[in-house]
């Protein structure tokens, strides 16, 4: 008897079947890979900045000087880059540049629209400066020893500018984990230059799987187009067995006398129950969930729309994590946009639609087509939301996640 979790203990098991971990040592120079998360906290081994620097061009002057009116010697002339040539004691100022550390013995800089220059060798200031003004200290930013990246963090070139700013160029990153990709289906068309015959399509699901892995961060090794066939679907199923961290099976989930994956994952796995093997959820129920020889498999259905569906709701929370990416499933909440009345059943269901601000709030519009076999909305869908109600009235709050980066339109 096949066993029907509930989507919540599915998403349980699925995240409980995620490969592990693992890290690797990269060059932070050579190797920015944008959706590399840094495994380890990594810490600066200078203050930054590296010395008390001046913030405008104008003349470091004495802690006795910051609201004198009586000339002051010009001792010194720092550009960026130099190194102060003598201490500051009263009387004294030394001309600066901004970003050139100031000498010690200065306690501000006044800025050279504030001062008199009475001639290249003395100033005066025309008015007073406060304590510290225009000087930051040595490890403002950050102090030598201390935290400035948490684990987690996203190797991107924001976090890459901090790291260059350390003079740090080795990090350990999660490592990309490895994903195969299997559609199965005798009438599936790989290739679009190749015509239809009659009751053919061609293969589509593997077009926003793969890309959504690689969006993840993780890398895909193989795109597999297999027959329905109980011993083809296995001999690709144990191909990557072990060499990959996932394999991603779509189509022939269900029930029919030619959906033979669970068959397959069963008789590969050595077990008569899987841990998921189909779930009260809408859709995406025929969903299955197993690991095997290091591998986490995941054997999802060959209706486009619900393969995106279970794609996003579960399959996605094992390989984020194994990035070191944990995610909440469903981070936001937004408000729909219109009335819903569905169905009442036991299965959750899941909707795709189009958030968008609507000043500061989060408003969805579900699709207005929700079947399993509609593939032409995906192009303006950004996002899904989780429905427990049968019934939702405009402007109630409901679970949504991002399908694609809501900023690009
Ligand atoms: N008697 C029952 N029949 C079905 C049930 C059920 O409970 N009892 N469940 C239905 C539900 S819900 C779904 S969803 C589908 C899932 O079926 P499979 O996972 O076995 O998928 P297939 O039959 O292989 O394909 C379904 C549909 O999608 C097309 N397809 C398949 N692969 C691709 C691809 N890579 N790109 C584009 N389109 C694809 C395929 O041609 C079919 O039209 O089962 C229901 N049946
Ligand atoms: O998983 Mo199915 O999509 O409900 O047709």
């Amino acid at each position: 008897m096949t066993h029907v979790s509930t989507y919540d203990e599915a998403l349980e098991t699925v995240i409980a079947l995620a490969a592990p971990c693992a890290v690797t040592d990269v060059d932070v120079w050579a190797s920015l890979d944008r959706h590399a998360r840094i495994a380890e906290a990594v810490r600066t081994g200078i203050d930054l900045p590296p010395f008390h620097r001046s913030m405008m061009d104008g003349y470091a002057v004495h802690q006795a000087d910051l609201d004198t009116q009586a000339p002051l010697a010009i001792v010194d002339d720092i550009r960026a880059g130099e190194s102060p040539r003598c201490d500051l004691s009263p009387g004294k100022v030394a001309k600066v540049r901004t970003g050139a550390p100031v000498p010690n013995g200065a306690a501000a800089v006044v800025r050279q629209e504030w001062v008199d220059v009475i001639d290249d060798k003395a100033i005066r200031i025309v008015r007073p400066v406060r304590d510290g003004e225009s000087i930051q200290p040595a490890g403002e930013d950050a102090k030598a020893g201390h935290v400035i990246l948490e684990p987690g963090s996203v190797l991107d070139p924001q976090t890459q500018t901090i790291l260059r700013a350390a003079g740090i160029g080795q990090v350990r990153v999660y490592k990309p984990c490895r994903v195969a990709i299997i559609a199965t289906g005798s009438e599936l068309v790989s290739s679009v230059n190749t015509p239809l015959q009659r009751g053919q399509i061609y293969a589509a699901s593997d077009a926003f799987l793969a890309g959504a892995v690689r969006d993840a961060g993780a890398t895909v090794t193989d795109i597999a187009f297999i027959q329905d066939d109980l011993r083809s679907i296995e001999q690709a199923i144990t191909a990557h067995l072990g060499a990959v961290d996932y394999i991603l099976l779509t189509g022939g989930a269900s029930v029919g006398d030619t959906d033979f994956v669970k068959a397959a994952v069963r008789n590969i796995a050595g077990v008569d129950q899987l841990p998921v093997e189909r779930v009260w959820m809408r859709p995406g129920s025929p969903f299955i969930a197993a690991r095997a020889h290091g591998t986490t498999i995941f054997g999802m259905s060959g209706n486009p729309a619900a393969c995106f569906v279970q794609f996003h709701v579960l399959a996605l929370h094992a390989i984020r994590r194994t990035l070191g990416h944990p995610s909440d499933t469903f981070p936001l909440s937004a408000i729909l946009s219109r009335d819903l009345a569905i169905k009442p059943v036991k299965h959750v269901r899941f909707h795709r639609g189009r958030a968008r601000l609507d000043g500061t709030t989060l408003v969805v519009e579900p699709q207005l087509n929700q079947s399993s076999g509609i593939l032409s909305g995906l192009s303006s869908v950004n996002a899904i939301i989780r429905l427990d109600q049968s019934t939702y009235q405009k402007g109630e709050t409901v679970p949504l996640l991002f399908t694609r980066n809501p900023l690009v339109d």
